[in-house]
């Protein structure tokens, strides 16, 4: 049992939440860079929270090159247990409307210029990312979203796409009929990877502002309609983060499906053969392994 404490991505759109208190926004360094931004800290109902906007203030990081590796390495060097992902994202579905909240529980992964893993040559792990979402925090996500009247659809499957392009409409048809996506975005890999690896309880939200280019009674993605949806997207998704620390709790007990323990058993880097320097960046993210 430890202190549970809750960190919030905040996707396009969401660059800052409110009802803070103590709230400040502090410069985190890590071994693998500067974070997307400063990281802004506080409580909520006494309970530990960080927000940290993926594209930064100003929305200056496109989702190529958002520090991945340091976000995550960031909010775990914080302390955090929980990590909530906030996005926007275009919708596959008829059902999944403009304005309606996907709780993913899959993702496809088609990005390819992003550094996927905070282990390589010199600290090999290979953790398991079939269920790459926790279920209970994903579960809690989705009731405190309805409580705040949100619509809401469980278990969506998230195509990742590099971007920062939209996709072809003979892409969009692929993916929603041949592969089965729910929604697409261009961010949340290799960010669930990554936190996985970190052994945080990882959930994400995407919040629809679109359908993609597929449906035919609404043409192709344009980003102005993304943006008149978005920032009624991002009121909702305050409303739901102010309820969720008390939804929690503050006790933050074994994930029961592992997700704090995922690096056990990972690393099959024998330690006589380990990379110091690479050990030692990993000090946030896997240091209780490696000690
Ligand atoms: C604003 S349209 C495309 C942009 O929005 C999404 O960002 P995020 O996932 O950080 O909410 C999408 O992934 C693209 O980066
Ligand atoms: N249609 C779409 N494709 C990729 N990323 C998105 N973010 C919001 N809408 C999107």
């Amino acid at each position: 049992m430890s202190d549970r404490m809750i960190a919030v991505i905040g996707g396009s759109g969401l660059y800052r939440i409110d009802g803070l208190e103590d709230a400040s926004w502090q410069d985190v360094e890590t071994p693998w860079g500067r974070p997307s931004d400063q990281i802004l800290t506080g409580q909520i109902d006494g309970i530990e929270i960080a927000f940290l906007p993926r594209h930064g203030r100003g929305h200056v990081h496109a989702p190529s090159s958002v520090p991945y590796r340091a976000n995550i390495d960031a909010l775990k060097r914080l302390g955090v247990t929980d990590l909530i992902s906030v996005s926007a994202c275009g919708s596959f579905r008829e059902e999944m409307a403009p304005g309606h909240f996907v709780i993913v529980d899959q993702f496809i992964d088609r990005t390819y210029l992003r550094e996927g893993s905070f282990f390589g040559t010199g600290c090999v792990a290979h953790v398991s990312l079939a269920h790459p979402t926790c279920p209970e925090l994903s579960a809690t996500c989705a009731t405190v979203a309805e409580d705040a009247g949100v619509t809401v659809h469980r278990d969506g499957t998230y195509l990742a796409m590099e971007g920062p392009q939209f996709s072809t409409l003979a892409e969009s048809r692929l993916f929603r009929e041949s592969w089965g996506a729910d929604v697409i975005g261009m961010t949340n890999m290799p960010e669930a990877r990554l936190a996985r690896e970190a052994e945080l309880c990882y959930a994400s939200i995407a919040m629809v502002t679109d359908f993609d280019s597929w449906h035919p009674d609404h043409g192709e993605v344009v980003i102005a309609t993304i943006i008149a949806t978005m920032s009624g997207n991002a009121e909702k998704a305050r409303k739901l983060i102010a309820r969720l620390p008390a939804a929690l709790g503050a006790a933050h007990p074994p994930c029961p499906k592992g997700c704090d323990r995922a690096l056990e058993g990972a690393i099959l880097t024998t330690p006589e053969h380990r990379d110091p320097a690479l050990v030692a960046r990993l000090d946030a993210v896997a240091g209780r392994v490696l000690d």
